[in-house]
């Protein structure tokens, strides 16, 4: 498990909603934990609180805007500056936004490009092949980057979301973490009560709270942030619902994609009469073909098998 106690440890977004609830956890274990946002007025006021409750020599306010590289690269050195260490060992990347009154171009600067920002400096920083000491990056995704839901309103942000899920699954293997001493993680929260519910209409949020049964609340999603960041595997991404213990998602899909390739593969011999030829691309009418005969096959295997032994 991994050991907090003396940290450091870096959060984007965190002067209120779900970063505030992880520096919180954090701050528990005994790491130093750097606060970071935009909201000036805000995060002062959380420092105050933290500083109160864990000592001033570790919790740091800096205002800091995830799109600008320059402003991530200028936290990370104040942050080492105020702890008085040479590097970093945990980055937060949790700062993000709706989009919907933001636009979707604001939308993918702070939910992708935020991300990235901090993912590229705290490789370069972390990387033991670079001299670094290694350490630990967790990006905070959403269900919403776990499938595509039918919503045309909201597509920059699950655009935003789904992109960093496969970022985090391409850069978190275990040549990474065995080059670099870096482990990359996600965690993907349903709907949560924080702040970025209040701009939503008491419609919208019934809704929602239809579609997915109940919200979370903040200290369900800080629990499951604590076990995958303490135990979770690079590369992994953790899903959060209501009702359940978190749970992680494996990466379904190449087996899919193989699984379909495969099916149009064996379509080819398959006469095109048997099905409406308008549906010649489409996949349900061959995949219940081949799951179908798949199951004919594992039906024969077994009988014959209990021939055999009997
Ligand atoms: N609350 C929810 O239902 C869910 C939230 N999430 C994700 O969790 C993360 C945290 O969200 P919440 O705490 O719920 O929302 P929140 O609105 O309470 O917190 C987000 C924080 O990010 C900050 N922020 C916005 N733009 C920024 C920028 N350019 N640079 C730095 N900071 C910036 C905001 O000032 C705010 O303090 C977000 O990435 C969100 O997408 C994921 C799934 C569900
Ligand atoms: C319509 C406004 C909704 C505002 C919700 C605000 C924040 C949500 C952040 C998320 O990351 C949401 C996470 C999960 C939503 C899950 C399912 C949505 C189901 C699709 C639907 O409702 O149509």
């Amino acid at each position: 498990m991994f050991n907090l106690s003396g940290k450091t440890v870096l959060i984007t977004g965190s002067a209120g909603g779900l970063g505030k609830e992880f520096a919180q956890r954090i701050l528990q274990q005994g790491a130093k934990v750097c606060l970071t946002d935009i909201k000036t007025e805000l995060g002062q006021a959380t420092e105050k609180e933290f500083v109160k409750a864990f000592g001033a020599d570790r919790v740091h306010f800096e205002v800091c805007n995830v799109t600008n590289a320059d402003d991530v690269l200028k936290v990370w050195q104040n942050a080492c500056q105020k702890f008085e260490v040479d590097h970093l060992d945990v980055l937060v990347n949790n700062a993000g936004v709706m989009g919907e009154k933001e636009g979707w171009k604001l939308c993918l600067d702070i939910n992708l490009r935020g991300v990235l920002n901090g993912c590229t400096l705290a490789m370069e920083k972390m990387s033991r092949a670079n001299g670094g000491r290694g350490g630990v990056i967790v990006n905070v995704a959403s269900i919403l980057g776990l499938f595509n839901a039918q919503q045309p309103k909201g597509w920059a942000y699950n655009t935003s979301k789904s992109a960093v899920v496969t970022y985090s699954r391409c850069v978190g293997t275990a040549e990474t973490e065995a080059q670099d001493g870096i482990r990359i993680l996600t965690l993907c929260p349903s709907v949560t009560q924080t702040p970025i519910l209040d701009g939503c209409t008491q419609a919208e949020l019934a809704e929602m709270k239809k579609n997915v049964g109940g919200f979370l609340q903040a200290d369900q999603v800080g629990k499951a942030f604590m076990t995958l960041l303490q135990t979770g595997q690079t590369g992994s991404v953790m899903s959060v619902w209501k009702d359940c213990p978190p749970y992680y998602i494996p990466d379904t899909g190449m087996g899919l994609f193989i699984l379909y390739t495969t099916c149009a593969m064996v379509m080819r011999f398959v006469p095109k009469s048997v099905f409406d030829p308008t549906n010649g691309l489409k996949f349900f009418p061959h995949m219940t073909f081949i799951l179908v005969a798949m199951l004919v096959v594992w039906i024969l295997v077994a009988k014959f098998s209990m021939w055999l032994l009997f």
